[in-house]
């Protein structure tokens, strides 16, 4: 049967991920900007009241995480107000929300993969108002799902793996941070397990497919990592070498405070819906090779 998805925002990288991805039975209605703003109820109420749909995924968010310490008010009108009219919507129509969320909830000083019930503490203005987010879905709509993503790169528009590629076109030599730990993910492997889980809340009101489930790719890496390890996909896709200068966290001091341990434990999520990401190399390569291949048309 067709599952009918209604998706906010209308370019990002996890929104462009499901409209590629959705296959013949699933249907995409993407609103966003200026017609749904998060930050206007009564915009988001009609429409998403207007979008006929089997549930709703909030992929939409303000992201800029170094703005947001200067715009904390701005961010958190999105990502905490936001959520809750996404939230009183998807309670008005009785239909699962599926909300994206990120590792900044967490202040990073724990010395193994976050689990969904570890206590939040975010250090950053953009991890408050996305942890307000999570609150407000809580309080308002139980049928939910909070994905707790992270380090999120794709084709689609900007994220740090193009950024690499952009400045290894005229660098030799690029410094990147080595002491924050993550869990690189692909967006298209966000959107696939998207479609799985939306169509399992659809058809099975267990409330243990509800709640927080945190959702990245398999296995870590440093923000070095990644990069090292783009360079050399790409030197194997023809372009020259790039190296990588590990440096810390404190030699590139950014307005944004973050976590130093990111890593998210995926285990509930293979639990309960038997969803398990691609190791990251994997899916890194297939972002990377993509991209030049783009390009090089
Ligand atoms: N990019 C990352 O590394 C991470 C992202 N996440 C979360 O994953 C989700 C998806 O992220 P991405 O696709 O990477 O984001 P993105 O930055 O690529 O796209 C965000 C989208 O939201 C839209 N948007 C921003 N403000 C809006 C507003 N007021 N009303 C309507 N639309 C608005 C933008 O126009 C854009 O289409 C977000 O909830 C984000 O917080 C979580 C962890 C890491």
């Amino acid at each position: 049967m067709t599952l009918r998805l209604a998706v906010t925002g209308l370019t990002g990288q996890v929104v462009s991920a499901l409209i590629e991805r959705a296959g013949k039975d699933v249907e995409i209605t993407a609103l966003g900007r200026p017609q749904l703003d998060l930050g206007m109820r009564n915009a988001v109420l009609a429409s998403l009241r207007h979008a006929r749909c089997d549930a709703i995924i909030n992929a939409a968010a303000y992201t800029a995480v170094d703005k947001a310490e200067s715009e904390a008010e701005v961010a958190m009108r999105v990502n905490g107000a936001g959520a809750a009219h996404v939230a009183e919507a998807a309670a008005e129509l009785n239909a699962p929300l599926l909300h994206l969320s990120t590792d900044y909830v967490f202040d990073g000083t724990l010395d193994r993969p976050y689990r969904e019930d570890d206590p939040t503490g975010p250090t950053s203005a953009y991890g408050r108002s996305k942890l307000a987010g999570e609150e407000h879905i809580r309080g308002i709509h139980p049928n939910h799902a909070i994905l707790r993503t992270a380090w999120v790169y794709s084709p689609f528009g900007a994220n740090f793996v193009k950024t690499m590629l952009r400045l290894g076109e005229t660098r030799e030599e690029v410094g990147v941070v080595a002491d924050q730990l993550g869990n690189p993910t692909n967006a298209l492997d966000i959107a696939d397990a998207l479609l799985v889980i939306a169509r399992r809340l659809t058809q099975d009101p267990a409330p243990s497919l509800r709640g927080v489930v945190n959702l990245t790719g398999q296995g870590d890496a440093s923000w070095a990592d990644l990069a090292e390890a783009t360079f050399e996909i790409a030197e194997q896709c023809g372009r020259r070498p790039v190296r990588v200068r590990r440096i810390a966290t404190a030699d590139y001091p950014t307005p944004a405070r973050r976590p130093a341990n990111s890593r998210l434990d995926n285990t509930k999520l293979a639990e309960r819906y038997g969803v398990v990401l691609p190791p990251w190399r994997q899916s890194l390569e297939g972002c990377v090779t993509r991209l030049l291949r783009e390009k090089a048309r």
